[in-house]
């Protein structure tokens, strides 16, 4: 098999599922959502391809797309060594374009797109060392992972020189920590009986058939209804996901009459950018000992430093794809454990699971060290679809083996999905099921 050593061709496609239909997936605020991504392939010269995706909701995958495309000549025809030796510099040059980061900076449709193609290079270099992504980033020397990271606008809480020593001081114990991982892995919840659109009879069956498989902790959807919310947290209890529908002095009120359930978080409260409303409703809600969950939709390692100085929150959400890719997710994952605040992945997408167990992984083996309060999101559609779907044993996923990031899709599910034009959405067009984008005002 011959090393690739530069990229040769990126290709972009648009791949949407119509899971809108049965509301997988649904919430508060994103009521009829077509889990979705923006898919981007990285060509070389040898017999490797990198491939990595976004977590979109249908309409708008297109322009995260398109946003992705015109970041090839930042990708294509670069040596694959200059990238790797360097990494946290050139992260810093493709975020730091002086004329695309304007509609950025660091944040929103750009950002989404870098994630994509960042992810497809990190699967390509844990292709080329033959390890899961995971393994890659356990085994590699602190010095040089560190060397992949960006640290500006960070620096006054982590310094380089800190993530090294964090690094360094876990690394005596890591082995360890590895072979429980490989043994028993890693703690998850399931979102997957508590979408908002889902019956109460479809909830109990679902949740039933849950706890059977070794799940024991779930999270559901809150925010539209709160005689349904209490009705529905009677069913089961662990935590709560508002998707931003309240203002600050709401969610206190609704959390307040949600207590008696102890829900041990409430998820994304308000506003995503608001640090400060987040502080105010940790403060009200922890003596009742509710936590405040945020992170899916935390636009950069930045606010993330801020939410943790505010002490804004208490579970760290990170998402794969909402920050701009490994380099700066892994910050995060180092801020947090510097906090001591747990890191709990949001993985409510398709691709998400498979995506942040490699997180999870390296977190308690290399960094927090820790189980404590700790556990990772499982959302139970869209696994058949990928070429490598995660594998869950009694409520733990187990690390994969395979190498890669491995977020890639069936070829023939490639085919299919692809919008506007694969099969199976033809199919549904043709059905009347739906209709093609900018051809309605909502599905
Ligand atoms: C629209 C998404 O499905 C969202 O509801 C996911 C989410 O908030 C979660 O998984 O958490
Ligand atoms: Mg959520």
């Amino acid at each position: 098999m011959s090393r690739p050593t530069k990229i040769t061709a990126m290709h972009v496609k648009d791949i949407r599922f119509p899971t809108s239909l049965e509301k997988d997936g649904s919430d508060a605020m994103h009521t009829a959502p077509d889990h979705s991504v923006a898919y981007v392939i990285l060509e070389t010269d040898g017999d490797l391809q990198g491939t990595g995706t976004t977590f979109t909701c249908g309409r708008g995958t297109e322009i995260v797309c398109f946003a992705a495309d015109t970041m090839k000549n930042r990708v294509v025809g670069r040596r694959l060594d200059d990238i790797f030796n360097n990494f946290g510099a050139y992260w810093h040059e493709i975020t730091c374009d002086s004329q695309f980061r304007w509609i950025g900076p660091e944040k929103g449709v750009t950002h989404l797109a870098t994630a994509a193609v960042v992810n497809a290079l990190w699967d390509l270099w844990a292709k080329m060392e033959g390890k899961p992504l995971w393994k890659m980033l356990v085994d590699m020397e602190p010095e040089k992972l560190v060397n992949c990271l960006d640290f500006s606008y960070i620096e006054d809480v982590l310094t380089k020189d800190e993530a090294v020593a964090m690094l360094k001081k876990k690394d005596a114990t890591k082995d360890k920590r590895e072979a429980e991982m490989l043994k028993t892995g890693y703690p998850i919840y399931t979102t997957s009986c508590g979408w908002l659109g889902y019956s109460d009879e479809k909830i109990t069956k679902l949740a039933t058939e849950a706890m059977s498989q070794g799940f024991s902790r779930f999270k559901m959807k809150v925010g539209k209804d709160l005689q349904d919310d209490i009705r529905r947290a009677a069913i089961f209890r662990k935590c709560v996901d508002a998707n931003q529908v309240w203002g600050v002095q709401d969610a206190i009120d609704w959390m307040t009459a949600l207590a008696p359930y102890k829900p041990l978080w409430i998820e994304e409260p308000t506003s995503p950018d608001d640090i400060l409303g987040h502080a105010a409703i940790a403060k009200a809600l922890n003596p009742l000992g509710i936590g405040v969950a945020t992170g899916e939709m935390c636009q950069n390692r930045v606010m993330f430093k801020q939410f943790l100085q505010a002490n804004a929150l208490q579970f760290c959400q990170i998402d794969a794809c909402r920050l701009g890719g490994v380099n700066e997710v892994l910050t995060v994952i180092l801020m947090a454990a510097k906090f001591n605040v747990p890191v709990c992945p949001h993985a409510g997408g398709v691709g998400l699971c498979e995506l942040v167990q490699h997180y999870s992984f390296f977190d308690y083996i290399r960094c927090s060290g820790s189980l404590e309060n700790r556990m990772t999101e499982f959302a139970d559609h869209l696994h058949k679809e990928m070429c490598a779907p995660v594998k869950v044993r009694d409520g733990h996923y187990m690390p994969p083996q395979a190498p890669g990031f491995l977020v890639g899709i069936v070829p023939d599910v490639q085919k299919a999905y692809e919008y506007p034009d694969g099969s199976a959405w033809l199919d549904l067009f043709e059905k009347g099921l739906f209709k093609r984008d900018h051809d309605h005002e909502d599905n």
